[in-house]
């Protein structure tokens, strides 16, 4: 494993007060509005005190996040107690070429840069001063996938990401070696189905990298990782915070990679538990985040980690038998374990918290990408009349005439999958919409059953986390982008895993914000604190959160129930889909 090039200082450019006299508020979040470049949706949020978050910003005691999520690149700029301060995004899309999902890394960096171009706008427009010194920062981003590298750090092969199931032999053969379950999207199955497949670049690699780490690399030059995204690399030992030993013996030991020229463990980043020093911000990297120039460097960088990590953070879920989930394009629900899950089921993965823990996911590739093409279309056609809908609005109404429908959506099924499902073992993506003879097509049951299709596959994995293996969860933390209208899809959740579904003000920002959170606690443990992050979650970030939880309404439960039956009965007619339609 290696962490080289640049030295690391260990304490930041400006110099932060302790985080009991941070500019505090009593809740740690204020800005519902999503994060946006757009001047318009920024001036609608609630500030923060504008003397004192001024005064913080000016002073360089502000902490940044940044996430790279599957439609937006977010950064959220926080004060020391969690409150949002500024925001600001950029949208992007995957896109399929050559059979393979992915993105540029140049639009990484483009992106990067106008996601904080953003932010430093929205800081000028709210606070009227500017964005010159941060006390920390972190990246985080979707996890998994393959970005290989040569020795001149040169990308090999196009950025694989976590969407792609092409590597069903390889995460077979590493589940049987391994004796637990290997997803589809995880790197080290990618590097192996580039084995399997005898690629050329394979003897070429010199590292791997996930793209939160590599963005961390651009800023701060260090090759490290924060522990939970390193766990969908490759399986970590909760024990000792490294990767696991006897696996990777595992790995050597495969006919497959016999012939390769490097030993796995030289290839994977180095990974850290939150707090532990990642480096600081350098000038090359301040320079890229701000070509403007007015960014100083010398922050300190969190561990990068991944969106589940950060996901676990923004809803306080990193002690043993709290629950999370996150849902976007992609959703997953997340169980923070007592002790590792003595089981290698298929539906269940293994991950790690941010501070190491280990971690049963559910995860399914499909979440609102079908969802927001239907609306897209409804919000088309609704234009049509000359109406001027505002995204947002529109996704507002859409889902409060969801609430209209009955719970099984008068059995109208959605398989919302634009790309094929490994949680229902679905292999290509063909989203389809079907109904029984003699249901009509109506709005509120297209919607309702459009909402129960974002959390089909999640409910039908919940149903082996809770029910089959007795894993133990009162209540579900969630966010993501569908809960940004307040209580619909909460609801839908709450009914389709029947458990009770907690959302903060923060909901639709989670993950960025998490990261920022982050950052604050490597700030911390940079100047002397010693407080593990659960302690510093509780103690300094969540202590006055404000949460909504909505229960399972007893008919809504059951009528969900009925629904995923029916869909998970119906499943083969998606698959043979996949099959047929080409
Ligand atoms: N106002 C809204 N109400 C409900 N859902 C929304 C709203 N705005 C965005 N969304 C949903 O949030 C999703 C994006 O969520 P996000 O957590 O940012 O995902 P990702 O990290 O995958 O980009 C969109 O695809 C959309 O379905
Ligand atoms: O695979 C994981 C988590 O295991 C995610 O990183 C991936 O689904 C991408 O998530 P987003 O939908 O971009 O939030």
């Amino acid at each position: 494993m290696t962490d080289p090039v640049h030295p690391m200082a260990t304490s930041p450019a400006v110099p932060a007060p302790a985080v009991s006299e941070a500019a505090g508020h009593p809740v740690p979040v204020t800005d519902p509005a999503p994060v946006t470049a757009s001047a318009t949706e920024a001036d609608t949020a609630p500030a923060a005190d504008p003397t004192t978050a001024a005064e913080v910003i000016s002073s360089g005691r502000a902490l940044l996040g940044i996430e790279l999520g599957s439609t937006r690149i977010k950064a959220v700029l926080i004060d020391p107690a969690g409150t949002v301060l500024a925001s600001g995004a950029h949208a992007w899309e995957n896109r399929l070429i050559d059979g393979i999902w992915t993105y540029g890394l140049d639009e990484v960096v483009s992106g990067v840069q106008a996601a904080y171009a953003a932010l430093a706008e929205d800081v000028r427009e709210r606070h009227a001063t500017e964005l010159t010194a941060l006390a920390g920062l972190g990246v985080s981003a979707m996890m998994h996938g393959y970005l290989a590298f040569d020795a001149d750090g040169e990308l090999l092969v196009p950025f694989r990401t976590w969407r792609n199931t092409t590597t069903g032999s390889a995460s077979a053969m590493l589940s049987e070696a391994f004796g637990r379950n290997i997803p589809l999207r995880w790197s080290v199955s990618h590097l192996l189905h580039a084995v399997l497949e005898g690629e050329e670049h394979v003897a070429r690699i010199a590292h791997l990298n996930t793209l939160a780490g590599h963005v961390h690399e651009l800023l701060s030059g260090r090759r490290v990782l924060g522990i939970g995204d390193a766990s969908g690399m490759f399986p970590i030992d909760a024990a000792t915070h490294e990767y696991d030993e006897r696996l990777l013996d595992a790995f050597a030991g495969l006919d497959a990679v016999r012939e390769v020229p490097w030993d796995l463990r030289e290839l994977l980043p180095r990974p850290l538990v939150a707090g532990e020093a990642a480096g600081t911000l350098t000038a090359d990297g301040a320079a890229l985040l701000d070509p403007t120039g007015a960014l100083r460097p010398g922050a300190v960088m969190a561990p990068p980690e991944g969106d589940a990590g950060t996901g676990m953070v923004a809803t306080n879920s990193v002690r043993p038998r709290t629950g999370n989930v996150s849902a976007g394009t992609s959703a997953f629900a997340m169980v923070v374990l007592e002790s590792d899950l003595p089981t290698a089921r298929e539906e269940i993965d293994l991950v790690a918290t941010p501070a190491g823990d280990a971690v049963a996911m559910i995860h399914t590739n499909n979440c609102t990408g079908d969802l927001d093409q239907w609306l897209g279309l409804l919000g088309e056609a609704a234009a049509l009349t000359g109406a001027q809908v505002d995204r947002d609005e529109l996704f507002r109404l859409l889902f409060t005439a969801a609430l209209d429908a009955p719970a099984d959506a008068d059995g109208l099924l959605v398989y919302n999958y634009l790309s094929g499902e490994h949680q229902t073992g679905v292999a290509t993506g063909r989203p389809m919409v079907v109904r029984p003879e003699g249901v009509g097509l109506v709005l509120a049951p297209f919607l309702r059953a459009q909402l129960n299709g974002a959390f089909a596959a999640l409910a039908a994995g919940m149903r082996v986390l809770l029910r089959d293996e007795g894993v133990v969860c009162d209540e579900m933390f969630a966010h993501g982008g569908i809960f940004t209208t307040r209580g619909v899809a909460q609801q839908v959740l709450a009914d389709a895993l029947g458990v009770p579904v907690a959302v903060a003000e923060s909901a639709g920002e989670g993950g960025a914000w998490g990261m920022a959170v982050l950052a604050g606690h490597a700030v911390a443990r940079a100047q002397g604190d010693g407080a593990a992050l659960a302690d510093h979650l509780a103690q300094r970030i969540f202590a006055d959160l404000e949460l909504t939880t909505l229960a399972p309404d007893s008919e809504g439960q059951a009528g969900y129930a009925r629904w995923l039956d029916r869909y998970l009965a119906a499943l083969p007619v998606e698959r043979l889909a996949g099959e047929l339609i080409v």
